[in-house]
């Protein structure tokens, strides 16, 4: 066990509501652990439980590992901390009670592709956001927000989006819901209070009537300004429930030993207190993809080379990227690296909608059942994949290569119902071709065997859209061992000796894994977005950023930066902060990697 500060020992032993602040690595999540199981030893009735809400599923996942290390925690303590994500609560107390807003007694979730699906006609009448006025952004919301709530109350098809909002509603419109919850948790722990946003806040101030909250904040973490974190939420805490305030303000036991908390504060300020700070590595790159990659490859093998040799089998890598772009991009480099370099094993944090439409066709082609409509399944799969694979930004390629496939399908089915030989130019051929090759394959009942052998007639047919989602689908892990799916479809071949349900039992298993919580915090090497490493600690960071395209010595392009087209513009406090919460992910060392010609504006000294 940890031997607490001072602060620490405070925090457990204050009552009431709480407010708790410090910097990275300062020991809040750590603490309130501890506070929530000496809260299950003295002050829990037989069924109560406290709850631990969270933002993301992977912080939820280093949470529980917290407490299973903490062996001063007694097994039934253990059992009376709920950790949970916000999502997941929500939707327990939507499945219930969502009837209260209008919601019909029978819903299901809208996972984000079949949500992407169903909003791309409304997207894709808009330009980019960057391009859009006010105005249009604010119209282009609301005709989104009224397609949620009709697929919401007529068909009972709910997105997350709405999750937060619904609930707030619910809890202040009910008295009786509001008391059967603090009865259940009559005290609440708020992870990374900083980023809550307003309809998130409603639901809070709600809970806190009866349940007594414990709110983790660091004010100089939050990234979510742009889906509605508030600098004033903090405030907002202290006026509304007077807590007891504890600061562990700089305290630093992640990273003990090393400067890398200090030079996250000095990145807050720009004012750089030294020339190095142990623990800090940065690595200068030329501004073009070879050379930017190699040097990139070279500094992941140095540094998964430093963590192979501390002989430890649980070591964590990450690279971080400002875009999600890059982060495609980077996963692609490290699994097929230039030269004799064997690939580099990895997970990537990339947008899950491609992937899982993807998975939707696998599964699909997998049952084999050569109905008769067979094919025009298929290939309205196929429409759906280019609706929503653009998540939240659907591109009007995808959007008319959708209608172009549809009206090849009609003028293909016209043909044939006149008993003519199929138009020998369609981009159906292709497909057909793909389509006839599966249908002919012979299964094992190994679900990892056939849904490779699958993927791989995808990958080397005729239809290069087929080949697109061979290669969105490895980004699935799915099929990795115990999971939901890999046994979803093993049972299923056992019960009817196909895969009969093998779509239905994909797209559930998405359902599920989206609220399951029992998932190892990640090890190995890891590439993500920078906003997704919140919340989360690496042994190693890389932090690698685009560089500047030149035209004739000019900048023409400066995309993928950490600041945007790297230009110094007024204070750039979010800019910061972002990039100080990536940097403090380390416990021993953080790489940041900027182009030689030009360095990452926030590294350099601000004038005086
Ligand atoms: N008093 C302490 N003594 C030694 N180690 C500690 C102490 N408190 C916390 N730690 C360790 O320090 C690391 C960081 O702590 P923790 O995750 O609780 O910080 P945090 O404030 O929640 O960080 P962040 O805001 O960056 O997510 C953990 O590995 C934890 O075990």
């Amino acid at each position: 066990m940890v031997d607490l500060t001072e602060t620490q020992k405070e925090i457990l032993q204050a009552e009431g509501h709480q407010l708790v602040t410090g910097g990275p690595g300062s020991g809040k999540t750590t603490v309130s652990i501890l506070k929530a199981a000496k809260i299950a030893h003295e002050d829990l009735k037989p069924g109560q439980h406290i709850l631990f809400l969270s933002f993301a599923r992977a912080t939820v996942s280093r949470v529980l590992e917290a407490i299973d290390e903490e062996s001063a925690i007694t097994r039934e303590e253990r059992r009376r901390i709920e950790v949970d994500t916000y999502h997941s609560f929500f939707w327990r107390i939507l499945k219930t009670h969502g009837y209260l807003v209008g919601f019909p007694r029978r819903m299901t979730i809208l996972t984000p592709p079949n949500e992407a699906i169903a909003l791309s006609s409304v997207r894709s009448g808009y330009k980019a956001a960057k391009k859009l006025s006010d105005a249009e952004k604010a119209e282009k919301r609301a005709k989104e927000e009224a397609e949620r709530i009709r697929l919401a109350t007529e068909e009972g098809k709910v997105c997350f989006d709405l999750f937060a909002g619904r609930v707030a509603t619910l809890l202040h419109g009910s008295e009786k819901v509001r008391s059967l919850i603090s009865t259940m948790y009559p005290y609440i722990v708020l992870d990374e209070f900083q980023d809550t946003s307003a309809d998130q806040w409603r639901v809070v101030q709600a809970l806190g009537a009866s349940s007594t909250l414990i709110a983790l904040a660091d004010p100089e973490q939050r990234i979510f300004d742009f889906i509605g974190a508030d600098p004033e939420r903090l405030n907002h805490f202290t006026a509304a429930f007077a807590p007891t305030v504890h600061d562990l303000a700089g305290d630093n036991h992640r990273s003990k030993g090393t400067e890398i908390a200090l030079f996250g504060n000095d990145i807050l300020t720009g004012k750089f207190r030294q020339n190095d700070y142990k623990g800090i590595d940065c690595a200068l790159f030329e501004s073009n993809p070879n050379q930017a990659y190699a040097s990139l490859v070279g500094q992941v093998l140095q540094a998964r080379k430093r963590l192979i040799e501390t002989g430890r089998s649980d070591w964590s890598l990450a690279v971080l990227v400002p875009t999600k772009k890059m982060t495609r991009m980077v996963s692609d480099i490290l699994r097929e690296p230039f030269g004799n370099i064997p690939p580099i094993s990895h997970t990537a944090a990339v947008d899950m909608e491609g992937p899982i439409l993807a998975a939707e066709i696998i599964a699909f082609l997998l049952q084999q059942r050569g109905h008769e409509r067979c094919f025009d399944e298929f290939v309205e799969l196929m429409c759906s994949y280019f609706h929503g694979r653009g998540g939240t930004a659907p591109t009007k390629g995808d959007m008319d290569e959708a209608m172009r496939f549809r009206k090849a399908l009609s003028k293909w089915n016209e043909c044939l119902a006149k008993g003519r030989a199929t138009p020998g130019n369609s981009v159906l051929q292709g497909t057909y071709a793909v389509h006839q090759a599966i249908a002919a394959l012979t299964f094992t009942g190994d679900p990892d065997v056939d849904w490779i052998s699958v993927r791989d007639v995808l990958d080397g047919g005729a239809c290069e859209r087929l080949k697109n989602v061979a290669k969105d689908v490895r980004n699935v892990r799915l099929l990795e061992r115990g999971t939901q799916l890999r046994q979803g479809l093993a049972q299923d071949w056992r019960d009817v000796g196909s895969y009969g349900n093998a779509l239905a039992i994909t797209r559930q298993s998405f359902v599920q894994e989206h609220f399951a919580t029992a998932h190892k915090p990640e090890s190995g090497v890891v590439v993500m977005n920078m906003h997704k490493a919140k919340g989360k600690q690496f042994d190693e960071v890389v932090i690698f950023e685009g560089w500047p395209k030149r035209f004739k010595g000019e900048v023409v392009a400066n995309p993928d930066r950490i600041v945007s087209g790297n230009v110094h513009i007024g204070v750039m406090a979010q800019a910061r902060q972002n990039f100080r919460v990536s940097v403090t992910r380390a416990k021993v060392r953080t790489t940041i990697m900027t182009p030689r010609d030009d360095v990452c504006v926030l590294l350099r000294p601000e004038p005086a």
